[in-house]
């Protein structure tokens, strides 16, 4: 079935698809997808039209848009207290953005379907061996040996099956409770509590629950769902288009196409071609779409990708998620601000600090420094303001454990500590007391 401009859930096998698993088995492949295809979607298009009005909101200043998670999701990580441990990080930045920064908060997941990773090189070598390298739980495992690294397409159902509990768990505690702000001094965990980020946060739940009691002696009712529940979306990067087209479906409302393996879905900074096979899929689905830009980007290219991914200008559809690096933001994202404002573009424009403030330490573990973090946050703010455009979102590669992955923050994780519990299959993440910094930082920004 064709929509505008001969789009189908199809057309994008005429381009080129940079980025896919040498899959050694085809037929194993298509049985899968088509098993996937018989299966049921993974949300509804009612809830992608929710968040799509959000996003316009945030495109206009009047909301803030918080995307994280894993940069790989591991499928033995899929457990309730990993899950549990994320989504309380995510519900706490945002009662920081909505209490102290004064503005609605919109959650998005790097979760339940961000599986699967481009990679800058197709091998790599470990103890001298040279392996396919690990592109994610959908595709292969990351232990090094030829076995584990070869592409299997059982894991792509497996993946999809593995987001399906994922969201269930999540629709379950932001619906059931849970995620209840009678409950916001919960969320603080342990290991947070006893540090400095941890007791600016108590103080500041201590304040909301004051409020609630408050409420609540004279009169005004807090059992309702803007008190007892709330809404986390999902989101990946749609790079593995076998298993996006699977799960892209008319929605029987409205007769519209949506991808329904996530309510947002992204572009990389390496497959985002205006001729490739990765716009040609997105542009043809309704969902909120995200584009990474790095520092290399051309303009010209950036106002194609506009004109391709958002003809109607629609405020919502488009997130263009800059990542230029804490050197080189300076350099690079006036001239684009301004010559995207001068189109009159809706764009929640989105901030990913950590991209392009990736380095190898001494002890050989790919980190990123907190400082570069903060300071690429910070310069995109006062860039925005600047160029009178609006700073819409952040998005962080993060996690509810305590890992060591990332230096510096309030507790200065030095380079020799890394080891101590670097458990990420391949970006660094900011750790829940890193990210709890991050979000009081931005929400001085956002009262601005
Ligand atoms: O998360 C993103 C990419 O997969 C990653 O940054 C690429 O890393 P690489 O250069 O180690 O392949
Ligand atoms: C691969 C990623 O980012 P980018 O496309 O910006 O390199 C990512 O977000 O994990
Ligand atoms: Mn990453």
């Amino acid at each position: 079935m064709t929509n505008q401009n001969g789009w189908t859930k199809s057309s994008w096998k005429n381009y080129t698809a940079l980025q896919q698993p040498n899959w050694p088995d085809q037929k194993a492949l298509e049985k899968v997808t088509k098993d996937l295809a018989l299966l049921p979607p993974l949300v509804f298009a009612g809830e992608i039209r929710t968040l799509k009005a959000l996003l316009a909101k945030a495109s206009k200043g009047e909301a803030f848009l918080i995307q994280g998670g894993d940069c790989s999701e591991d499928f033995s990580q899929v457990t309730a207290p990993t899950i549990r441990e994320t989504m309380k990080v995510l519900l706490q930045m945002a009662v920081v953005m909505a209490y102290a920064g004064g503005k609605p908060a919109i959650k998005v997941g790097r979760i339940a379907g961000q599986f699967a990773k481009p990679r800058s090189s197709d091998t790599e070598i470990v103890d001298g061996v040279e392996l396919p390298s690990y592109r994610g739980d959908m595709v292969n495992k990351s232990e090094a040996s030829i076995k584990a690294r070869t592409p299997n397409p059982k894991y792509i159902l497996k993946g999809y099956y593995l987001a399906a509990s994922t969201l269930n768990l999540l629709r379950a505690f932001t619906r059931g409770g849970f995620a209840a702000l009678h409950r916001v001094q919960a969320w603080n965990q342990e290991f947070v509590a006893q540090s400095p980020m941890g007791r600016s946060y108590n103080r500041l739940a201590a304040q909301i629950d004051q409020a609630i009691k408050f409420m609540n002696t004279i009169g005004i009712p807090t059992d309702i769902p803007q008190v007892n529940q709330t809404q986390i979306f999902t989101s990946h990067e749609a790079l593995l288009l076998p298993y996006e087209e699977a799960l892209t479906r008319i929605d029987s409302t409205t007769g519209d196409w949506y991808d329904c393996s996530a309510h947002m879905l992204w572009i990389g900074e390496r497959t985002r071609q205006v001729d490739g096979a990765h716009v040609e899929f997105l542009r043809g689905v309704l969902n909120p779409i995200g584009v990474k830009i790095g520092p290399d980007h051309d303009i010209d290219n950036i106002k194609q990708l506009i004109e391709t991914l958002n003809p109607e200008n629609e405020p919502g559809r488009l997130t263009l998620i800059t990542r230029m690096g804490c050197d080189n933001i300076e350099k690079k994202l006036p001239a684009l601000l301004r010559e995207i404002k001068k189109e009159g573009a809706h764009i929640v424009w989105n901030c990913d600090p950590m991209h392009a403030n990736t380095y190898t330490s001494e002890s050989g573990h790919k980190t990123r420094n907190f400082n570069d973090i903060l300071t690429e946050i910070t310069r995109f703010f006062e860039i925005h303001w600047a160029e009178g455009t609006i700073p819409g979102g952040v998005h962080l590669e993060m996690t509810g454990k305590n890992v060591t992955e990332c230096v510096g923050g309030a507790r200065n994780i030095v380079s020799e500590e890394l080891h101590n519990r670097y458990d990420t299959t391949c970006d660094p993440r900011l750790n829940a007391e890193q990210s709890l910094e991050v979000a009081f930082q931005i929400a001085d920004m956002i009262k601005h």
